[in-house]
């Protein structure tokens, strides 16, 4: 989890917002101390948080709030001023589809660069470009290997050589043959340099003058935390297309420093690294980022990874109309959410779920056990898939064979059909005619609760006409309200559970 310090100390400051009832300028100053004291821990730099607190304070004049308005006015003032530390004022370079962009990464060596030239192809591969990668980095003996292996494995295309030295040649041939090909994106790892930065920026404009790049990426560990600063200043004036991306900040509680110090100086942040692995790579947004720090989830991150990856919930939410969720049903929710990404990473873009998001880690232990679960579903027949799984919890005969078949446990397998057996117990509730849905669409059409689709095309509208027919999603909702926040998820699913 990327500074998850950081995150659960502004996460106990913030919530103290709901447990108290009086909200004075004692009790401002107090959370503000906590938050700033969490911010200078993550090595933000001081002259930023003594900002910070003087914004925060400017924006809450208590003689002007209403009592009853101050928790939300003192949370909102928080959010934006933390959105406001991290936020570039810039936006990257976005690539386009039928031409060739070319992307250079630059970096001081060990910055995690030829790992995330891997990750960067596979971000853009995954959301349909034709990608490849260049390795211009002839200085280090074994970079091209590495390359070599990551671009392997995960199937992207490369270009290199064992004989030039020269990184210019390199660079201006396999980019030349990439764009002939066909290559939406290229992207060019060039060497690192040993706390050289002049050496870096003249490697770094020769093979710039031979590539004509359009967007140039500086790779920053974020270990060196409000030191990004004079990194960053000296790119921005050698590079005026270039963006930044700030690696490991699942390892380091500098990041925050680092964050801010790179958004100080008004160059873009594109991605943020997050782990060692391919997809542990994040498109970098000041807002979703700070609403993840907080658990707050981001659902707007979410609906973009449910639009990239074309997700289709159709046939699902059909059956769960009808009050049917079959053994498919599951299969099909667990290869969805596992097309976005890691869980853990998912998991955090729901609101309340980013608790759930650190218990699950990054280690990819609860991605394994997914992929072991769908190895048991390929081994179930057709007729199987369509059924609510209570016939086939009956035949232990069929159980031992899909053990079998999955190289998994009877144990597992009978553990998928309780977790089956509580999905179709759910959609009973949720569907048919005395069900949550139709509930809903009554609720929409007597108070009109958002457009077509009732809860997917408006959640919260959807969620307002539930509440003026049961009162506890009243009482969950005035909860969210007076901690100026969302409530937490989990228990609103509590509250809601067995009540449909
Ligand atoms: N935890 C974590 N490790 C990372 C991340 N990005 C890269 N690494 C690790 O950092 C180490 C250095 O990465 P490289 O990609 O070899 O670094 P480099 O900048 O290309 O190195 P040079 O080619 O020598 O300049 C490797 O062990 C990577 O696995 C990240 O986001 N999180």
């Amino acid at each position: 989890m990327v500074l998850a310090d950081l995150g659960s100390r502004l996460t106990d400051a913030i919530s103290n917002l709901s447990k108290t009832n009086v909200v004075d300028q004692e009790f401002v100053e107090s959370i503000l101390k906590e938050v700033c004291n969490a911010l200078l821990a993550s090595d933000v730099n001081v002259q930023l948080v003594v900002g910070l607190r003087k914004n925060i304070r400017a924006k809450i004049n208590l003689a002007e709030i209403p009592q009853h308005s101050r928790k939300r006015a003192v949370h909102k003032a928080i959010f934006d001023e933390l959105v406001a530390l991290v936020d570039c004022k810039s936006e990257p370079f976005q690539p386009k589809k039928g031409k060739s962009n070319v992307i250079m990464m630059v970096g001081l060596q060990g910055s995690g660069k030829t790992t995330t030239c891997t990750k960067l192809a596979v971000w853009y591969q995954r959301r349909g470009f034709k990608t490849g990668l260049v390795c211009a980095d002839t200085f280090r003996a074994g970079a091209f290997d590495q390359l070599k292996q990551n671009a392997s494995k995960a199937q992207i295309p490369y270009y290199g050589s064992y004989t030039e030295t020269d990184p210019v040649v390199v660079a201006k041939e396999g980019v030349q043959r990439l764009k002939k090909a066909g290559f939406d994106i290229i992207i060019v790892d060039t060497s690192g340099r040993h706390q050289q930065e002049r050496e870096l920026f003249t490697e770094m404009q020769q093979i710039s003058a031979a590539v004509k790049p359009h967007q140039t990426i500086m790779i920053l560990d974020a270990s060196i935390g409000q030191a990004a600063e004079s990194q960053s200043t000296a790119f921005k004036e050698s590079s005026d297309f270039g963006a930044i991306i700030i690696t490991k900040m699942d390892g380091h509680a500098k990041g925050g420093g680092a964050i801010s110090a790179v958004a100080a100086t008004n160059t873009p942040i594109a991605f943020i690294g997050t782990g060692e692995h391919n997809y542990d790579l994040e498109k970098f947004a000041p807002k979703s980022f700070i609403q993840k720090l907080l658990g707050m989830g981001d659902m707007e991150g979410l609906f973009d990874q449910i639009q990239t990856f074309n997700i289709d919930q159709k046939e699902t939410m059909k059956h769960i109309q009808k009050g049917i969720f079959t053994l498919r049903d599951l299969r099909d929710n667990m290869t969805n959410i596992m097309k976005m990404g890691p869980l853990s990473k998912v998991a955090g873009m729901i609101p309340g779920m980013g608790q759930l998001a650190n218990q699950l880690g990054s280690d990819g232990d609860t991605d394994y056990r997914m992929k072991r679960v769908l190895y048991i579903f390929d081994s179930m027949t057709e007729a199987e898939l369509d059924s609510d799984g209570k016939i086939l919890a009956s035949e232990p005969s069929r159980i031992m064979r899909i053990a079998k078949g999955s190289g998994t446990s009877v144990k597992d397998v009978y553990d998928l059909l309780e977790q089956q057996k509580i999905m179709a117990n759910m959609a009973k509730k949720m569907g048919g005619k005395n069900g949550m849905l139709n509930r809903m669409q009554q609720a929409k059409a007597a108070g009109g609760a958002g457009g077509p689709g009732g809860l997917g095309a408006n959640p919260m509208a959807a969620a307002q006409a539930m509440a003026r027919n049961n009162p506890e999603i009243a009482r969950a909702m005035q909860q969210m309200q007076n901690n100026g926040g969302m409530p937490d998820m989990q228990s609103l699913m509590k509250m809601m559970g067995g009540k449909f």
